[in-house]
C-alpha cells in the first residue's frame, strides 16, 4: 500500500518490506485475439515475476539519495512505487509531502494538445491552479526554451523537447520530494547541465528530499549523498555515495 501522510517525521519517505510481482504471460501471444481466445478458453498462464523482493528503506526529509543498478534491477519500479503509480504486491510505502515525479516521460500528456495546453494538463495533474498556472507560464516556458514551439501538438516534439517541458513544469516550485528518473537523459548536455544547477539549487535550501535513477555512476557521485545498489530486485547495498559507486564499479572488474 503507497500512502502520503503530512504528519512531522524525519523521514520524507519510508519503503517498509516492499515486494513487487508482475504476472507475466508465460508464451508469447502475437496479438489481441489470440490472447482474449486463450483467456476464454482457459489456456493462458501467467508466471509470477519478482521485480522488487522485500526492500526497506528510509530517506530523510532534505537527503539525495540516487539508485543505482543494471538494466532491469528494478529502480524505476521502485520509484513508481513511491511516486503512487504502481501499487507493491506487498509492504508499504509512506511519502510525507508533495511529489514532483519526473518518471515516465510523456504521462501526463496528451499529443495531440499543444504544447501550452499540455502545460495546463500537465500542471493540473501535480496540483496547480490554472492561475498558478497562468503567473508561471513564462518562466515554464523560458526555463524549457521553447518559445516557438508553444502551440504546435506535443505528438510533433521530440522526446529531449517534451523532457524539457516536463522538467519546467514539475520544477516550477520547490518541490517537498523530487524524484528523476533517466527522463532527464534524452535532452541535450547544455539542458542536462541546466536541470542539474536547478536540481542543485533544491539541495542547497536544504528543504527538497531527491531520489535520482541515473546510468551516469559520476553524475550520481557529482549529486547525491548516498546511494542504493538494486541488483536483480533485491537490496544490495545502502550507504555513503563513494562507497556504493565503488562496489558498484567493482562488480564488474
Ligand atoms: N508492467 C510490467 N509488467 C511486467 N514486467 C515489468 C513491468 N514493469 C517492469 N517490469 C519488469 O521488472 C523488471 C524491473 O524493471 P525496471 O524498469 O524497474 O528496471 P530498471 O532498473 O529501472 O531498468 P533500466 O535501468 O533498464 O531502466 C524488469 O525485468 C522489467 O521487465
Amino acid at each position: 500500500m503507497a500512502s502520503s501522510v503530512n504528519e512531522t517525521s524525519e523521514y520524507a519517505i519510508e519503503v517498509n518490506d516492499v515486494t513487487m510481482i508482475f504476472n507475466m504471460a508465460s508464451e508469447s501471444l502475437t496479438n489481441l485475439k489470440e490472447y482474449f481466445i486463450k483467456l476464454i478458453r482457459r489456456e493462458l498462464f501467467f508466471k509470477e515475476f519478482r521485480a522488487l523482493k522485500n526492500i526497506s528503506f528510509k530517506v530523510r526529509r532534505g537527503e539525495v539519495v540516487g539508485l543505482v543498478g543494471t538494466n532491469g534491477s528494478g529502480k524505476s519500479t521502485m520509484l513508481k512505487i513511491i511516486a503512487g503509480v504502481l501499487e507493491p504486491s506487498e509492504g508499504e510505502c509512506v511519502v510525507r509531502g508533495n511529489i514532483a515525479p519526473l518518471i515516465e516521460l510523456g504521462a501526463g500528456f496528451d499529443p495531440e494538445l499543444t504544447a501550452r495546453e499540455n502545460i495546463y494538463l500537465n500542471g493540473s495533474l501535480l496540483g496547480y491552479t490554472k492561475e498558478f498556472i497562468d503567473d508561471n507560464l513564462e518562466g515554464i516556458i523560458e526555463f524549457a526554451e521553447l518559445q516557438d514551439f508553444m502551440d504546435m501538438p506535443l505528438k510533433n516534439f521530440s522526446s529531449g523537447m517534451t523532457a524539457r517541458i516536463a522538467f519546467a513544469i514539475a520544477t516550477i516550485t520547490e518541490p517537498d520530494i523530487l524524484i528523476v528518473d533517466e527522463t532527464l537523459s534524452v535532452g541535450d548536455v547544455f539542458f542536462q547541465e541546466k536541470c542539474e544547477r536547478r536540481i542543485q539549487r533544491f539541495i542547497e535550501s536544504g528543504d527538497v528530499t531527491v531520489l535520482f535513477v541515473s546510468h551516469s555512476i559520476s553524475q550520481v557521485e557529482r549529486i547525491c549523498q548516498r546511494a542504493i545498489w538494486i541488483e536483480k530486485g533485491d537490496l544490495r547495498m545502502d550507504g555513503p555515495v563513494n562507497e556504493v559507486c565503488e562496489a558498484y564499479r567493482n562488480q564488474f572488474n
